[in-house]
């Protein structure tokens, strides 16, 4: 029997220490192809997603894989940015003083990048976006023929009909860029967008994190270093025994998306006011007596439900392995 291809991905990434589970996860997952890693703001400044992407490479001795540097600033151009160094640590990866990475990130960047290796895998290529969209947002401006040409876009963000988690409206990463996000919202790619309010029923607990502790696993003894800072930041902000796994969630949504259920429809982002940053999702079932801001706006899909048991125990399994 031939092999099965496998799902050709690139992670777009601001590590994060639930970014660093998710590159492991995917790195230790048989079924896809890690392309690349593009790096952006968000939870550090994104010269630090760089080395921390190169880094956790390094660690994971991956270095064939490219880490390409994606946008400094958000797409309006913004340098003030909202970068979370209180729930991953001023390095990002739990305090933990690790050696500068000896690699170094390629000359391109992240948007040219993405827009070139779409048109290269026409159809084929799946995003697993963890931080602000800006990237993409940049590539779909680049060339009117992205969304069309990418495979699918599997985002971490939103926090549809609960609250968010930067305030009471917004989710951290479509908080970082709003603009960025409506644009990739209402693009017409095919868009997966995992959002908070699925993200926050997947718990990994002290007693899971005991079990990567105990295993032999290589990155899962590194996780286990930096997942300190993690847990204390959800117990404080969340009463929490344990830590909610958004990024290896949406991970795990793009190797196999059985693993959640979706509803359809259109995404707008609002980008002012004190709810700027919230993501407001329409079914299009109601005939609206007007035209709306979401009227004939491209559909996306929104989970909604997840097998959170089976998320864990693949995360697991895939670092106890590695
Ligand atoms: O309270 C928070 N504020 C800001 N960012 C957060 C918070 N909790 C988690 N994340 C980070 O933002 C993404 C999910 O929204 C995840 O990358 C997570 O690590």
């Amino acid at each position: 029997m031939g092999e099965v291809e496998k799902k050709k991905i690139i992670i777009d990434t601001d590590p994060g220490i639930d970014d660093a589970m998710a590159i492991f996860v995917a790195l230790g997952s048989p079924e896809v192809e890690v392309i690349a890693l593009t790096t952006i703001f968000g939870n550090v400044y994104t010269s630090l997603a760089t080395k921390n992407a190169l880094h956790l490479l390094e660690v994971a001795e991956r270095t064939d894989i490219p880490v390409v540097e994606g946008s400094h600033m958000t797409i309006m151009k913004a340098t003030k940015l909202r970068i979370a160094d209180f729930v991953h640590g001023k390095d990002g990866l739990g305090n933990q003083n690790f050696p500068q990475p000896k690699g170094k990130c390629i000359e391109q960047l992240a948007p040219e990048f993405l827009v070139e290796q779409a048109k290269l895998h026409p159809g084929n290529i799946t995003i697993v976006a963890l931080g602000p969209l800006t990237n993409i947002a940049l590539a779909i401006q680049l060339d009117p023929e992205f969304s069309k040409n990418i495979g699918q876009i599997v985002l971490l963000g939103g926090a549809f009909s609960v609250n968010g988690n930067v305030n009471p409206a917004a989710e951290a990463n479509i908080f970082g860029d709003p603009e960025a996000a409506d644009i990739v919202f209402t693009s017409g790619a095919d868009i997966l967008a995992v959002g908070i309010n699925v993200t926050h029923q997947v718990v990994f607990t002290d007693n899971d994190r005991k079990k990567l502790e105990e295993s032999e696993g290589k990155l899962a003894k590194y996780l286990c270093k930096i997942l300190g800072l993690y847990f204390s930041y959800h117990r404080e902000a969340y009463h929490t025994k344990g830590v909610y796994l958004h990024d290896p969630t949406a991970l795990l949504a793009a190797i196999n998306p059985s693993l959640l259920t979706y509803t359809e429809g259109v995404v707008r982002v609002q980008t002012t006011g004190i709810t700027r940053g919230m993501t407001l999702f329409d079914n299009t079932l109601k005939k609206y007596g007007e035209i709306t801001e979401w009227t004939d706006k491209p559909k996306v899909k929104v989970a909604v439900t997840v097998d959170s048991p089976a998320i864990v125990e693949i995360v697991l399994d895939r670092l106890i392995n590695s």
